[in-house]
């Protein structure tokens, strides 16, 4: 048998570059996040190479300490090369240099949370396509809706892949990507919010509203309404999804809930841009403690709700199939998962959308004085949830707070499968295996999309041209200026993975604003500087709000039931 011949000192240290490039390939290829390839081979493979050095070295431990570095240094310039190279599927599409480097520059722009502020600057400075990671592309641009989320859009993103534990095997609804498995857990939420499901849910909210204004009048001035409103909006939730358990609104959060859900929003927007490295870390039990900990509170709420019976039919009803009308009746871990969520998804949406319409109510002295004249209109149907979906200037308010700071400020992630072949986005190609959203904040703000005054806020451009141009002749004088496109105004996103809740939200608003309005006076606490909230609030895919320091006195006119 022949010898085998050793490398030369060139052909080890060319075998070892040529194994890092064939590495980058095999990630690029397969994308795993598994410990168990990328340990083998991210180190071990640089070990093994070792082996064709030693003749070159004095010892095993001198060749390593030449061979994995040389490896990793050839790695990441492959990398590097590749990513900046015109070969990349998304070299055409402009965007700055760390965006496109690396996915690490948007996970650390996002834990400052203004990364909101950051889409509309570059897409001020690059256009509507701005091509803002490696592999993912933002697209400003009302033609891109359609085919991004519409009915026959893309799956969901990677995004929430490293929010969620590998061991989680049951993923809530909102991480779901495959599109047939999606459809099926959805079906349950669909039955939880028809038309006869919400008119269930109407007295639970109204009870809770109107504990709310109750202690929001036995507090002495200033309050933070900000804080109340979310404490308002995670009871309900609680009442609606686990049939009660929550009471900060009475007790204030004393169990820490609250402080869990946003103080866990930060880590997980930064593991969402980076999921491999989220999958990583969320095994073990050091990080992302809050995180962790709101779930396994909420999935105690659920398991407990489970063992009991609801006086009301609430969204876990539906989930747990109680009726009976599913040909499969949903797993114990789904529901869990998905009674999790709704919390999540619920209460803190919700309140950033109601606390956000307090504050330009209260920055809006006109605007807040005609919505209460519309309030006090409505006389003993004030509290009925159908006269309410037809009240012109609240709803007109709530979507003019929406489409200014929508709750979600980014949206979300949506990302076209391998093997798909790519898709026409607009105008616009996008290769398959890349990411791609539409940045809500950004797009909503766009003058071609709304106008005139597209920052500013104005709820009359909701109205009908008549009653607009009688109430702010001197800004719709000119119909020509008028630009108003639905298809641009995504708080709730659209297609069938839209936000599932949209209906209950709109019920909650509109039943907290009424009666909001009707009994009490709101004002800026004395020393307030309105710039303040936008300062203070964070983008962490759900908004964290700031206090709302405000002066609340009863209306002497109420209309209160
Ligand atoms: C103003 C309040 C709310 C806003 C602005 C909002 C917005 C959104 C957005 C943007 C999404 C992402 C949809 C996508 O991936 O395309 C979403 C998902 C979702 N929301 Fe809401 N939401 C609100 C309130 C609620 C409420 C009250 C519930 C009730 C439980 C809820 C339940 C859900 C669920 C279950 C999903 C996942 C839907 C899916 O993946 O199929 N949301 N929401």
């Amino acid at each position: 048998m022949e010898a085998l011949v050793p490398l030369s000192q060139n052909e080890a240290l060319f075998a070892v570059v040529g194994s890092a490039i064939a590495v980058h390939i095999f990630f690029k290829k397969h994308e795993t996040y598994e410990p168990i390839l990328v340990l083998p081979l991210t180190v071990g493979l640089p070990l093994a190479l070792t082996t064709f050095c030693i003749p070159y070295a004095a010892s095993y431990v001198q060749a390593a300490l030449i061979v994995v570095p040389l490896f990793w240094t050839a790695l990441l310039t492959s990398i590097v090369i590749y990513r900046l190279s015109p070969w990349h599927p998304l070299a055409r599409y402009p965007g700055p240099i760390l965006c496109r480097l690396s996915q690490f520059h948007l996970a650390f722009i996002s834990l400052k949370g203004k990364q909101h502020i950051y889409f509309k600057k570059l897409h001020e400075q690059y256009g509507d396509v701005v091509r803002v990671g490696p592999n993912e592309l933002s697209f400003c641009d009302a033609n891109a809706v359609g085919p991004i989320l519409g009915n026959t859009g893309l799956p969901k993103g990677a995004f929430w892949d490293g929010r969620i534990p590998e061991a989680e095997v049951v993923k809530p609804l909102i991480a779901i990507r495959d599109k047939t498995e999606h459809t099926r857990r959805r079906r349950p939420w669909t039955r939880a919010f028809t038309t006869v499901a919400l008119k269930g849910y109407e007295e639970l909210v109204t009870k809770r509203v109107n504990q709310l204004v109750d202690s929001l009048l036995a507090q002495q001035n200033p309050v933070d309404l900000a804080t109340w409103i979310s404490y308002f909006a995670y009871d309900v939730m609680s009442d609606l999804a686990f049939g009660g358990g929550s009471e900060m609104m009475a007790e204030g959060d004393k169990s820490g809930l609250w402080h869990l859900l946003e103080s866990g929003q930060r880590s997980a927007i930064f593991m969402g841009h980076v999921p491999w490295l989220g999958r990583l870390f969320l095994r073990y039990p050091q990080f992302a403690g809050d995180l962790k900990a709101f779930r396994a509170h909420a999935r105690t709420r659920a398991l407990l709700r489970k063992q009991q019976t609801s006086p009301h039919k609430d969204i876990f009803h539906h989930l747990m199939d109680e009726d009976g009308v599913a040909t499969t009746p949903p797993t114990t871990a789904e529901v869990t998962s998905d009674g999790s969520l709704a919390i999540i998804a619920g209460s803190d949406t919700t309140s950033s959308a109601i606390a956000h319409l307090c504050y330009f109510l209260m920055a809006h002295p006109t605007a807040y004085k005609r919505l209460q004249e519309e309030v006090d209109e409505m006389g003993d149907n004030l509290y009925d949830a159908t006269t309410q979906a037809r009240m012109p200037y609240l709803n007109a308010a709530i979507n003019e707070a929406l489409r200014l700071l929508p709750p979600i400020l980014n949206g979300s992630q949506r990302k076209l499968e391998v093997g798909s072949g790519g898709r026409m986005i607009g105008s616009h190609f996008l290769p398959e295996d890349n990411s791609a959203f539409v940045p809500t904040y950004t797009i909503q703000r766009d003058p071609r999309n709304f106008s005139p005054l597209s920052d500013s806020f104005l709820p009359e451009r909701w109205l009908p041209a008549e009653q607009r141009e009688a109430l702010e002749p001197k800004i719709f004088s000119n119909p020509n200026d008028y630009i108003h496109n639905l298809t641009a105004f995504l708080p709730f996103s659209v297609g069938p993975e839209n936000c599932a809740g949209k209906n209950l939200a709109y019920l909650e608003m509109r039943m907290a604003m009424c009666t909001i309005i009707s009994r009490l006076d709101m004002k800026f606490a004395d020393g307030y500087d309105p710039k303040d909230w936008f300062v203070d609030m964070m983008d962490f895919f759900v908004t964290k709000k700031g206090v709302l320091p405000t002066n609340i006195t009863p209306r002497t006119s109420s209309k209160a039931l």
